[in-house]
């Protein structure tokens, strides 16, 4: 398959085949309308051989820095290190990036000046949180606080440099442990796998200082559980959702069909919601 284009359709490329990579990937491949699968960028293409032959419409491997150039949207679905040398090639040539891994965009974010001064775009999905809608309209006009409490299960938690650093054992918990609690900023450093949807909330709202979070280890959870508060002079409101973990325990299911619903918006006939 070639990236050249040849029709009017979208070109779509999808940068890290894991989780959310798979799915959206899957999605473009079984057909949103005006959007095409130009390419993808693995780690190992030998790990993904079979699921990348198996599409319909088997699109080109390229290195993650290539994609800017095989498509009109780079879908940045990998590890949040890889953030830069996914973004900046396709923002620099006037394309869009969706960016998933939110967190990384705060020590990044001469990106949106590099995206502003080419004609690029960087887009962040609602992921795996809910209402972004809301505090967008909210912070037309002011919004006081935005409070967010994050709940994982001990397995959606291993490993974050937080509970590593601070050598915090949380195998054997039987109640819940506050973690953190602190600037949406400081909680995207310390969990940078887990609390992409508080940089997302912070970006639409108050921004990542003012935007408070408290992180807990909860063995009492089976779910992604997030709560939000916020308080507005249009108005107050308080948000829930409870995600059911995908086949990797940090990220909810809902994230990837975050990102199809706002591949399916690019084109579609009928668009509904913000
Ligand atoms: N915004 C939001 O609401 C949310 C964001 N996220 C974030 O989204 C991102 C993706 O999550 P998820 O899909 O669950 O992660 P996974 O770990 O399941 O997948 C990441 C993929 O990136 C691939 N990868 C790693 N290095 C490279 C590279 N150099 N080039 C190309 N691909 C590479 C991995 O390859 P391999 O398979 O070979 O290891 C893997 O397939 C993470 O940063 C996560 O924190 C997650 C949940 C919610
Ligand atoms: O999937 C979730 O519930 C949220 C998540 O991992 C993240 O924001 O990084």
């Amino acid at each position: 398959m070639s990236g050249q284009k040849t029709s009017n359709a979208l070109r779509v490329a999808v940068a890290g085949l894991g989780s959310i990579g798979t799915k959206v990937a899957t999605a473009l491949d079984q057909g949103i309308e005006g959007l095409t699968l130009s390419a993808v960028a693995v780690r190992d293409p030998a790990k993904h051989r079979a699921f990348i032959s198996g599409l319909r419409r088997p699109p080109q491997v390229l290195p993650i820095e290539q994609l800017g150039e095989a498509a009109d949207i780079v879908v940045e679905c990998a590890p949040s290190n890889h953030l830069r040398s996914i973004v900046e090639p396709a923002v620099k040539r006037g394309k869009a990036a969706v960016v998933v891994s939110v967190g990384g965009l705060l020590d990044n974010f001469d990106l949106v000046d590099l995206a502003r001064a080419n004609g690029g775009r960087i887009i962040v999905p609602t992921g795996a949180l809910i209402g972004l809608d809301a505090v967008n309209a909210a912070a037309i006009g002011t919004i006081h606080s935005v409070q967010m409490v994050t709940r994982k299960p001990i397995d959606g938690l291993k490993g974050a440099p937080f509970i590593v650093q601070n050598n915090i054992d949380i195998d054997n918990l039987r109640e819940p442990l506050k973690l953190f609690e602190g600037s949406a900023r400081e909680a995207a450093k310390g969990f940078p796998a887990n609390v992409n949807v508080a940089v997302a909330l912070s970006l639409a709202g108050i921004g990542p200082d003012r935007t408070r979070i408290q992180v807990w280890a909860d063995p009492t959870v089976t779910r992604n559980v997030h709560r939000i508060e916020v308080e507005a002079d249009s108005a107050r409101f308080s948000m829930g959702i409870e995600n059911i973990p995908s086949e990797n325990p940090k990220t909810g299911l809902i994230t990837a069909l975050s990102v199809i619903a706002l591949l399916r918006k690019q084109r579609a006939t009928l668009c509904v919601g913000t």
